[in-house]
């Protein structure tokens, strides 16, 4: 290992994401891994530990806590837990003002065919008189609509109202169970949970006589790996907040 290596703990090191990411890390030859926290484990271990970089793949309830110890504390941060929503966002950003040198990726997604799906789907969205986002997932998981999807209907709801695109037409005028899904910048999202799956979205667009649906699935949380290592190795040279691994790809749409 050489001194250069990317220290890194992780958070969460015994859920779903977290253990997975334990072994990346463990397995890349250019970090260490140094910490691997679970719930109940003091945040003092990371420095202890001598991190440099977090990972965190806990639950909605503590990741922004996670985060704002990381920086204050001059670590780098790679956060795929879902929950942060706009306010949350905002008051990253201004933390991070005040400690410019930290680097932090907040990535609703790490699979790179879903960032992928999702930056086409945004590309596409505002070209189709129709949008709605059905995701699917295992049903462990604890939040709905996934982060994924909410980002992706954020995006293409975005760039919609940029072109001057309205609601998607809809007749619907009784929906007391809530059969239409959630609304999320004008985007229905439905959401699935099935036992057998892993972690899966289609976006639907529409217009007269024509359907172009956005497809993909993770079958494996190995999925997401190459994008928390991609996380890791860049976020140092990209202080302030980024939202999305989009941000360190080149995608050029
Ligand atoms: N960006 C991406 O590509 C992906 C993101 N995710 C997101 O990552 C998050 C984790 O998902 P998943 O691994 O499936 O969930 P799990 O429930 O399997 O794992 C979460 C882990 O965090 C632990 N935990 C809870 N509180 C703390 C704490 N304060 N400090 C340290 N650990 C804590 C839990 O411990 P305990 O079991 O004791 O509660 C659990 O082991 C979710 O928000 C999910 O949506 C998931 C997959 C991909
Ligand atoms: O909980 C999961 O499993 C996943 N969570 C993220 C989300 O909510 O979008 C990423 C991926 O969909 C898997």
């Amino acid at each position: 290992m050489s001194d250069a290596a990317i220290r890194t703990a992780v958070l969460g090191a015994q859920g779903r994401m977290g253990s997975e990411a334990v072994k990346a890390v463990e397995n890349a030859q250019d970090m260490e891994l140094v910490a691997a926290l679970g719930r109940g484990d003091s945040l003092k271990k990371v420095l202890e530990a001598g991190a440099t970089h977090i990972v965190d793949l806990t639950v909605p309830d503590v990741t922004e806590d996670n985060v704002r110890f990381a920086a204050e504390n001059g670590l780098h941060a790679v956060v795929g837990t879902t929950g942060w929503d706009g306010e949350r966002l905002a008051r990253l950003e201004a933390l991070l003002e005040q400690n410019p040198q930290v680097g932090v990726l907040i990535a609703p997604n790490f699979a790179l065919g879903s960032v992928l799906a999702s930056a086409f789907a945004a590309k596409a969205a505002q070209y189709f008189e129709s949008a709605e986002i059905i995701e699917l997932h295992h049903p462990g998981k604890v939040d709905a609509p996934s982060g994924t999807a909410a980002r992706t209907a954020e995006l293409m709801g975005q760039a919609r109202r940029e072109a001057g695109v309205g609601p998607s037409p809809d007749a619907t005028q009784k929906d007391p169970g809530g059969a239409r899904g959630a609304v999320v910048e004008d985007i229905h999202v439905h959401s699935v949970r099935l036992r057998g799956l892993v972690a899966h979205q289609e976006v639907l667009l529409g217009s007269a006589g024509e359907q172009l649906t956005f497809r993909h699935d993770s079958f494996d949380r190995a999925s997401f790996m190459p994008g928390v290592l991609l996380g890791l190795r860049t976020a140092a040279s990209r202080p302030g907040l980024t939202h999305g691994l989009d941000g360190y790809l080149d995608l050029g749409l």
